[in-house]
């Protein structure tokens, strides 16, 4: 299992496995602390099922200490995760991108501090994400997918969204980051 650094987000890691194939099947080490990351907390772990091809969740975060880092993982299809980074003190202030998990042993954690959503590439996508904190939908806030300070480049135009997602305003230059 590989832990590879993102481009200069600091923090964001791209995950490289390989399942253990044999006639039955494949078995995959989906998690484990010791060699994988030992001061991830995990305090939820989503199973989430999308029927649509070009379903866009998110993009989500929570404000201060009920910030999360979650780990992304397509179980089932394609999705390209995307992300803003929303730490005020970060290099990568307000810069978002994107990375295309095409298949269960890639994965992407993302630290504490960014917006986190993602796209699906085919109908009937499964995704199974970590977070290390509760949610808490008193403290969620939202990124709009085509912010245009954001500028996330996706192959749509008009995605399957949530009532929730399309109401998300823009952000603007004084957006003063998610921690006080
Ligand atoms: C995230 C979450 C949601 N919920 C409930 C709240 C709603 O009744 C329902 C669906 O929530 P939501 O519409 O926020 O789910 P998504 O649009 O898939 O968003 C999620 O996936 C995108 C990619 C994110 O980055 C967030 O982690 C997360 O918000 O599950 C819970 O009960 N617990 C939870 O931790």
């Amino acid at each position: 299992m590989e832990l590879i650094d993102y481009k200069d987000f600091e923090g964001v890691k791209i995950v490289q496995q390989k399942s253990f194939v044999d006639e039955r099947g494949s078995f995959l080490k989906a998690f484990q602390k010791k060699d994988f990351l030992p001061d991830y907390h995990i305090e939820q772990i989503n199973f989430v099922e999308s029927v649509e091809k070009h379903t866009l969740r998110g993009l989500h975060f929570q404000y201060g200490d009920h910030a999360e880092s979650k780990l992304f993982r397509a179980v089932k299809g394609e999705i390209i995760a995307l992300f803003v980074d929303l730490r005020k003190a970060s290099g990568t202030f307000l810069k978002g991108d994107t990375f295309h998990l095409k298949d269960r042993n890639h994965a992407i954690l993302l630290p504490r501090g960014f917006a986190t959503g993602y796209l699906t590439l085919e109908s009937n996508c499964e995704v199974l994400y970590l977070s290390d904190n509760m949610y808490v939908p008193g403290a969620e806030g939202g990124v709009r997918w085509n912010d245009p300070i954001i500028n996330l480049e996706l192959p749509v135009t008009n995605p399957v969204i949530s009532d929730k997602d399309i109401k998300w305003d823009n952000l603007s230059r004084e957006f003063p980051g998610i921690f006080k």
